[in-house]
């Protein structure tokens, strides 16, 4: 089995051509010259060697904290926004039992996890702390800058329930914090209560911040293998350090999907066959999203789970506006578990599929839907993947967040900030009455 992931571009071939995939080769050497070798970008590009240059020691006490709160707790809940919390939901939902929180807790080797602070419903508040009645329950706040307006809500609520539940010093012990390593109003809190704290380290912004605390602990606490996701993301971190983009399949994504851009494509729909990666999509969403979206230029970032979607919005694929690609994760493990069995009578006319499982099935689904676009004038790019484990995991997270600058820095965009995301939290401060006195 390959240690890798590979990019398969065949689909995309009649829009675009080899040759022209080539021909980007100067601008993709002075990219990667940028991400390795310049400064402008270096106050953000703590990502790149991160496989390598990770702290040891808080990586060691992330696995230690992670055996406490499976040994003291019921439930984990995990208060963060955006790359706060987006990296752990789509680790845990794509690795974990489909049915991970209803699992008896002897099937599991971490406690229900559940997330918060990620919007203003109070009926989703309400019942979680519903839900939590009677569990032991540990908070993970995770907020780079402290001030996010929804996880600072739902934390201090949190604080509020924990404090009455376990009185304040009990509720300290079972609150850990993800944040800055030195500034911020999350920081000033633990420092006064005495939270435990992991840092989110000052070079890498919150949708590359993945493979760091503010990812690993939640990870580590559901039982998934943190080492193995960092061997992963170091694999990844060697295979797709090549200047060339003959050499190097990130480059060649972010060519190709520059490519595709300029020739009309203005969204780019990642669609996967398993449901258990659809927080993933919501994660590489906010990634391309935040990072190319800017001056008026930038592929919209959409996704669809298949084959469900095929018979909604399938239809719009095929034969709707030709102004869009699809990028499929495909994972290649067959599984041959569940299979399709025969039946005395056939009234249902499955038989011509019986003993046939559903992996196989899914794929012949995979298959015919890929060239079904491709005729229809949608290309695919193809990531085969080669199996979903930690090492893996860890392996895309690093493809894509490698992808992500190169193609940023195509498009000519800064590929590490989002000033668009301020103008809408500085109109609801001003609408709440923030610096008004309260
Ligand atoms: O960790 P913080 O500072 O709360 O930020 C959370 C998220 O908010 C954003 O700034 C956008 O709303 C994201 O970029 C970030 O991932």
């Amino acid at each position: 089995m390959s240690r890798g992931i590979t990019l398969d571009y065949r689909y995309a071939l009649p829009i675009v051509s080899e040759e022209e995939l080539f021909s980007l080769e100067p601008f993709v050497e002075e990219v990667h010259r940028m991400i390795h070798h310049q400064t402008t970008y270096q106050p953000y590009l703590g990502w790149v060697d991160l496989p390598y240059t990770y702290d040891k020691e808080e990586f060691e006490r992330i696995k230690y904290i992670a055996k406490k709160i499976q040994q003291d707790s019921d439930a984990l809940i995990v208060i963060g926004i955006g790359g706060s919390y987006l990296g752990a939901k789509a680790a845990l939902e794509s690795l974990h039992h489909h049915f991970y929180n209803q699992l008896p807790p002897s099937r599991r080797k971490g406690p229900e996890i559940y997330f918060a602070g990620q919007h203003m419903s109070e009926s989703y508040v309400k019942d979680l702390f519903d839900l939590l009645e009677g569990k032991d329950i540990s908070v993970n706040v995770i907020s780079k800058s402290g001030t996010t307006t929804e996880p600072a809500i739902a934390f201090r609520l949190f604080r509020t329930y924990m404090e009455k539940k376990y009185g304040k010093k009990e509720a300290a012990k079972r609150i850990y914090a993800t944040t800055d390593r030195l500034k911020g109003a999350l920081k000033a809190l633990a420092d006064e209560e005495g939270y435990e704290t992991f840092v989110v380290p000052d070079n890498i912004g919150g949708r590359y911040s993945v493979l760091t605390p503010v990812g690993l602990l939640p990870i580590a606490v559901s039982g998934l293998d943190i080492d193995e996701m960092m061997k992963g993301a170091k694999a990844a971190r060697t295979d797709l350090l090549h200047p060339r983009l003959h050499q190097n399949n990130a480059y060649q994504y972010a060519a190709l999907r520059h490519l595709l851009y300029e020739k009309g494509k203005k969204i780019e729909m990642l669609v996967h066959y398993e449901p258990r990666l659809q927080s993933f999509s919501e994660w590489w969403k906010q990634l391309f999203g935040e990072s190319e979206g800017k001056n008026g230029k930038g592929l919209f970032p959409a996704s669809a789970k298949f084959s469900t979607d095929l018979h909604s919005i399938g239809q719009y694929i095929q034969e709707g506006p030709r102004h869009l690609f699809e990028t499929v994760l495909h994972i290649q493990e067959i599984k041959e578990d569940i299979v399709v069995d025969k039946t005395a009578t056939n009234t249902d006319g499955l038989d011509y599929l019986a003993g046939k499982s559903l992996s196989f099935i899914n794929e012949k689904s995979f298959e015919g839907a890929v060239k079904a676009h491709q005729d229809g004038g949608v290309p695919n790019l193809v990531l085969h993947i080669p199996q979903l484990n930690e090492y893996f995991f860890g392996y895309l997270v690093y493809f894509f967040e490698k992808a992500c600058a190169a193609s940023s820095l195509l498009l000519g965009v800064h590929p590490f900030n989002q000033p668009g995301v301020e103008a809408y939290k500085q109109n609801m401060f001003s609408l709440l009455g923030k610096n008004n006195g309260n």
